[in-house]
């Protein structure tokens, strides 16, 4: 069977989409990680053409990268239980012990912890990320709640395919705590962005954006929540479109 690349649209913002022609390497889904991969190997499987979708596709493989809660990756995790949809998350990887690795682990996707207290320094540890992220030989690496940047080496690697949700309508608000600072901006509108992910701090090319308004009322909880409401939904739709036929 053949791989599901990511759609026409992500080529065009840039995208590698060098997923497809990846072999699932020895981390498939649900198997403990390896020494060796066909991605470590360098050993490619030939580019078909994007645009067509061969009967039969797997479905594309994603790793979501999670620090938090984890909401969109439930969402997301459920979504893929429909073979339509055209996706499986493989592997959920984390900095730290957190809510999101529970709700993988319970679904009976495989988790790794990469904290960044267990190497020296920055870059080692964004090698160990990718290191980790490679062994499940991902599509698409999914960031929803990773609250932490990657750096040349993870992007090196996977640069072109990496997807970020973050709360607010960028380019207002970028960094670690967009809905604390647009509440204290005074800001009337918010929002969610998908972006791909670049070597700059919530500065990649935008795939998609939703609006919604700020109450008089509201405080970093609630405008959260409904952020959170408008945001899910459309990264499950985008990722439906960059993996799923027709695309
Ligand atoms: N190279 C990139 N990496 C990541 C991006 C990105 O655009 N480029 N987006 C993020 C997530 N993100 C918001 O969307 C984000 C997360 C964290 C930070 C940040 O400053 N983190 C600090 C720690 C902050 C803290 O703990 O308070 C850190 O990494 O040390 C900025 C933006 C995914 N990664
Ligand atoms: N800068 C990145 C950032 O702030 N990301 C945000 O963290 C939340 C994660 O929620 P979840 O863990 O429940 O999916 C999401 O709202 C996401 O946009």
């Amino acid at each position: 069977m053949t791989r599901r690349g990511v759609s026409a649209a992500s080529q065009a913002a840039g995208s590698t989409a060098q997923g497809l022609r990846e072999r699932r390497g020895a981390h498939g889904a649900n198997s403990a990680h390896g020494a060796s991969s066909a991605e470590e190997a360098g050993d490619a499987v030939p580019a078909g053409p994007w645009d067509e979708e061969p009967e039969g596709a797997e479905p594309a493989a994603l790793v979501v990268l999670v620090s938090g809660t984890g909401s969109n990756l439930a969402a997301l995790i459920e979504a893929c239980e429909d073979p339509a949809y055209g996706a499986e998350v493989v592997g959920v990887v984390a900095d730290k012990e957190c809510a999101g690795l529970e709700r993988a682990r319970a679904a009976g996707i495989p988790t790794e912890v990469v904290a960044l207290a267990d190497y020296p320094d920055r870059a080692a540890w964004d090698e160990a990320l990718a290191r980790s992220v490679g062994g499940y030989v991902p599509d698409l690496v999914v960031c929803a709640g990773f609250m932490r940047l990657l750096g040349g080496a993870f992007l090196a690697r996977f640069g072109g395919r990496v997807l970020n949700t973050h709360p607010s309508l960028l380019p207002d608000f970028p960094g670690a705590h967009a809905v604390r600072d647009a509440l204290a901006a005074g800001a009337t509108r918010a929002g969610a962005t998908l972006f791909w992910v670049d070597a700059g701090v919530d500065t990649g090319k935008i795939i998609a954006q939703v609006e919604v308004p700020v109450l008089a009322d509201d405080d970093e909880a609630a405008l959260t929540e409904r952020i959170k409401a408008a945001e899910t939904p459309q990264l499950i739709e985008q990722i439906r479109l960059l993996v799923g036929p027709g695309r």
